[in-house]
């Protein structure tokens, strides 16, 4: 029901009605997560957090993850190195400038990155950009060379020099692995859930088109929605992971469109699904609605990692999600990951586009938000 604090938000699926009014989280709303079966040599324990993970997904589509096996010393390091990146001058950071890069990679500066439907409204962050390169994969060998794919969404990362940010490139790696080698592992309980081998997903992701970011976020002063943290949005790879400090921002809409904070908890990450799941499972997974407010009167670092698949890999619906109720025509909409995700990052980083007009888009796909 339509109440006095109601405001319309425009999604890149369609205008929802949503509460103004901000609830706290009743865990309800977003689940904890124990991961420890994961690594069960018991195939029944790690069917059983399957079950638990798909009925979280297919209602709320974000949960905390605990007993991870994530080093809290590389979690604290990379919010260090966060911290002291975004500290340097401005002109020190417009050197990775990430509208110089072809693939999005790079330092964005605050206000430049736009809500996915309203290009007059900038976000109240700046971040760094990185994606998937051959020595943040802890399965390929140093020397391996990226695969020539049809996708151009594979590339180089841009670093800040040694002399500026020492330890940058390294650091900033090591952390890309290690989030590279829980999403693996958390794709194979994904597959779990959904009827399929654990090995199902292991051919579209030899060489998986991820991306994480650095974010900043400064206080702001009001919410105001001209100038949110972060405007609302879904993500658009498998499912992300984010580690958030100890400031509070991150709000989740809820199905009775309400936001929900996702406050900090220490060790915890916040996996959320993102659209190439709910495509894949023919809206099973909800791929849901987020934003960043950040109105602590306190600066607010994130580092969220996107786990997407190769590039070039064809996303249908999966056989198991098919039903009786959706017909077998849906199968024949496809999308090619790095063309889906190119169109995404210039819809929000304002880049023209150059996909070739033929390419199939999302569109005959329902995402109901
Ligand atoms: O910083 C956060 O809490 C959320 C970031 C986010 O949603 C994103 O980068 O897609
Ligand atoms: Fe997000």
């Amino acid at each position: 029901m339509a109440g006095t604090n109601d405001s319309v938000l425009k999604t890149k699926f369609g205008e929802i009605r949503v509460s103004e009014n901000v609830v706290e989280d009743d865990f309800e709303s977003i689940p904890i997560i124990d991961l420890t079966a994961m690594k069960s040599p018991n195939l029944e324990d790690r069917k059983k957090l399957a079950q638990e993970i798909s009925r979280v997904c297919s209602t709320v589509g974000f949960f905390y993850i605990k007993n991870h096996g994530v080093d809290s010393d590389l979690v604290r390091e990379i919010h260090a190195l966060a911290k002291e990146y975004f500290s340097l001058p401005l002109e020190d950071k417009m050197k990775c400038f990430r509208g110089d890069s072809n693939v999005f990679r790079g330092y964005t500066p605050l206000f430049n990155e736009f809500s996915q439907v309203d290009h007059s409204v900038g976000s109240l962050c700046e971040g760094f950009d990185i994606g998937y390169e051959i020595d943040g994969d802890p399965e390929r060998s140093p020397g391996d060379k990226l695969p020539d794919m049809e996708s151009d969404m594979y590339g180089t990362n841009t670093w800040p020099d040694a002399q500026t940010a020492p330890r940058f490139r390294s650091t900033y790696l090591k952390y890309f692995r290690a989030m590279l080698t829980l999403s693996r592992n958390l794709l194979k309980i994904f597959a779990l859930a959904l009827d399929l081998p654990e090995d199902y997903f292991d051919n579209v992701t030899t060489y998986p088109g991820c991306m994480s970011r650095l974010i900043h976020y400064p206080p702001q002063p009001l919410p105001d929605s001209t100038h949110p943290g972060i405007a609302p949005h879904t993500d658009f790879e498998c499912f992300t992971i984010l580690s958030q400090d100890d400031v509070r921002a991150l709000q989740v809409l809820n199905k009775r469109q309400q936001w929900v904070t996702a406050e900090p908890i220490p060790d915890h990450f916040v996996v959320n699904i993102g659209d190439f799941l709910q495509f894949w499972t023919n809206n099973k997974f909800r791929s849901t609605m987020h934003r960043a407010t950040n109105l602590t009167g306190r600066d607010r670092y994130s580092v969220p990692f996107f786990f997407g698949v190769n590039y070039d890999a064809t996303i249908s619906v999966l056989d198991t999600c098919l039903s009786k109720d959706t017909p077998r025509g849906d199968k024949q909409q496809k999308i090619m990951a790095g063309d889906y995700v190119r169109r995404q990052l210039a819809a929000v980083y304002d880049k023209p586009l150059d996909v070739p007009d033929s390419q199939p888009e999302a569109v005959g796909i329902q995402i109901p938000v």
